[in-house]
């Protein structure tokens, strides 16, 4: 038999490379390569493996003609683009938690060194300086941590910041009350946070929520002398804003190990009083890497060795055994997760699972499993069905699973409801043939549709001329449709329309969808 060959393309752990050897995988490192050097040579390869330097887009997948497996030595896959990796059968792994103590520690640096503005005082010191009077510190104890996400990391800033004797306050809307008080800090609203923090630090994933999160308008509502720390992604803060405050002093400092473009050669912040920065070093240790580069590689190995799943993003975990008959049913649910996560708004606190016809013989875990990934995929990047079901138990989430015996007009179905401030809503879905999952229903309105790649889905009222409209919006923007779907519950009510196009639709577009005649929402989709 053929050994699968793994290319690892980023700076990993030697350790990776020993584990792909061992468990029977041929391996190549090949750091530092172009986008076209990748590209040229991705084909050869059944196993990619990564850390933040390589970016894998749509045109790398295209050319990944072998690629089973991408596997992130690390948390963030922001460098990965998932639903070109699905839309290919590419599995997309990480290392959720590998490197987050390292992470956390990182963070709690920064603090450290700009209270004391240690690199500073340390190159003046080195120069001959002796700068023993320019230096004026402050201390942490007893000062305000204003942590912006309270997930994995920023619950252990939170415990060290604890021990440095500061007080803990934690802006995140899915951090539930209980939570909360676990780890000990108090939970609290942006405006809160802005306004009471002596020091900031971010933990939240790069979203279209988290974006610009803190923007020009935030910052201006900080504190007087706030000092600021980002250790999670570039593009969380306004880079060009924060160099201004800095310049006025309003900002008393401020720590970035991430930057909106990476590698950042310049930026309006370098040079600033008081600022701080590390090119994304916050995984940077010896036991990180090791933790992540081991992991990567045993469950890269296991899926391509054995077909074991572990740490997906893009696919529900399996065992050898129940993987051939329970895998078309968790694609199915893990789609029907994911449009019901990014349909319904609001803080939803409730998902339940119905299984009827085929579907109510099987094991209902890896089901509800894949429901729940698809549907925490809202929340944070680095979900997969290992910690999907801790996750939503740790936000509050009450999760139900319901075996229907009724028979159907389906030989299967699988309906995924939450509840939300409007009442339920409810989307179901069905396999045709064997393997191939399908929309059925979507919020009370039959509609056939495969949930696959880019998608659009648009609620309008029924009125002749909407189609031509919506068509030729797309087509100006050169904006392929590859699959349209209608369903309405009666003529001349409410529509929905849900179309797949070959790339993903610009804001704009969305916008200026929006303000057609007739349409009342769209909605941009990824599976
Ligand atoms: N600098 C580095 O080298 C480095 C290393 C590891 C991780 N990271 C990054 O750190 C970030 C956090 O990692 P983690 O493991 O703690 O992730 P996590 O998923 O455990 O936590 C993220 C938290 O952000 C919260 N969140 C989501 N949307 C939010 C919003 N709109 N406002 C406030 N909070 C929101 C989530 O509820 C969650 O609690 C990720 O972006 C990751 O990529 C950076
Ligand atoms: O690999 C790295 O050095 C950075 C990793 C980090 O950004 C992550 O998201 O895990």
């Amino acid at each position: 038999m053929t050994k699968p060959k793994v290319l690892i393309s980023d700076k990993m752990d030697p350790n990776a490379a020993r584990i792909f050897t061992e468990r029977g995988c041929e391996v190549d490192v090949k750091t530092g390569m172009t986008p076209e050097e990748l590209k040229a040579c991705i084909g050869e390869y059944d196993g990619l493996a990564i850390r933040s330097s390589t970016t894998v887009t749509p045109e790398i997948i295209a050319a990944a003609t072998k690629l089973k497996v991408i596997g992130r030595a690390g948390i963030g896959v922001d460098n990965v683009d998932i639903p070109a990796a699905s839309a290919h059968g590419v599995v997309v792994m990480n290392t959720p938690f590998g490197n987050s103590i390292t992470t956390a520690e990182h963070a709690i640096a920064m603090i450290m060194a700009l209270a004391r503005q240690i690199p500073e005082a340390n190159a003046r010191t080195q120069a001959g300086e002796w700068p023993k009077s320019a230096f004026m510190g402050v201390e942490v104890t007893g000062k305000t941590l204003g942590l912006i996400g309270a997930g994995n990391i920023g619950s252990i800033v939170a415990a060290r910041a604890q021990g440095l004797r500061m007080k803990v306050i934690a802006y995140d809307p899915f951090l539930t009350p209980d939570h909360a008080v676990e780890i000990g800090v108090e939970k609290v609203d942006l405006e809160t946070l802005l306004a009471r923090a002596d020091f900031i630090t971010l933990h939240t994933p790069l979203t279209d929520e988290t974006r610009n999160i803190l923007s020009a308008e935030n910052l201006a509502k900080t504190k007087k002398g706030v000092r600021i720390v980002n250790c999670a992604r570039g593009g969380l803060i306004d880079e060009a804003a924060l160099a201004q405050l800095l310049a006025s002093g309003h900002v008393a400092g401020a720590a970035l190990d991430v930057f909106a473009t990476e590698p950042a050669k310049e930026s309006p912040l370098f040079g600033q009083p008081n600022f701080i920065c590390t090119p994304h070093l916050g995984a940077s240790t010896t036991e990180a890497q090791v933790n992540v580069a081991l992991q990567v590689a045993e469950q890269m190995s296991d899926y391509l060795v054995d077909g074991g799943v572990s740490n997906a993003l893009n696919m529900p975990s399996l065992s050898a055994e129940e993987a051939p008959k329970l895998r078309p049913y968790m694609a199915l649910a893990e789609k029907l997760g994911s449009l019901v996560g990014q349909l319904a708004h609001g803080n939803l606190t409730k998902i339940s699972i119905e299984r009827e016809g085929a579907a109510a013989g099987l094991n209902g875990k890896p089901i509800t499993g894949a429901v729940l990934a698809g549907f925490m995929r809202r929340y944070s990047e680095s979900v997969n069905m290992v910690n999907a079901p801790y996750l939503a138990k740790e936000r509050g989430l009450e999760v139900s699973d319901v075996r229907h015996e009724r028979e159907g007009i389906y030989q299967t179905l699988l309906r995924v409801t939450v509840a939300t401030e409007q009442g339920d809503r409810s989307v179901a879905g069905t396999l045709f043939g064997t393997d191939s999952p399908r929309l059925v229903e979507i919020f009370g309105v039959g509609i056939e549709a495969a949930l696959e790649g880019h998608m659009l889905y648009i609620v309008n009222e029924d009125a002749p001329g909407f189609i031509g409209r919506i068509g030729t919006l797309l087509g100006e923007h050169d904006i392929n449709i590859g699959t349209f779907h209608l369903g309405r519950r009666e003529a001349g009510g409410e529509a929905t329309l849900l179309l797949s196009v070959d790339a993903p639709i610009p804001a704009e577009v969305i916008k200026q969808a929006c303000a057609l005649e007739g349409v009342k929402l769209a909605i941009p989709l990824a599976f």
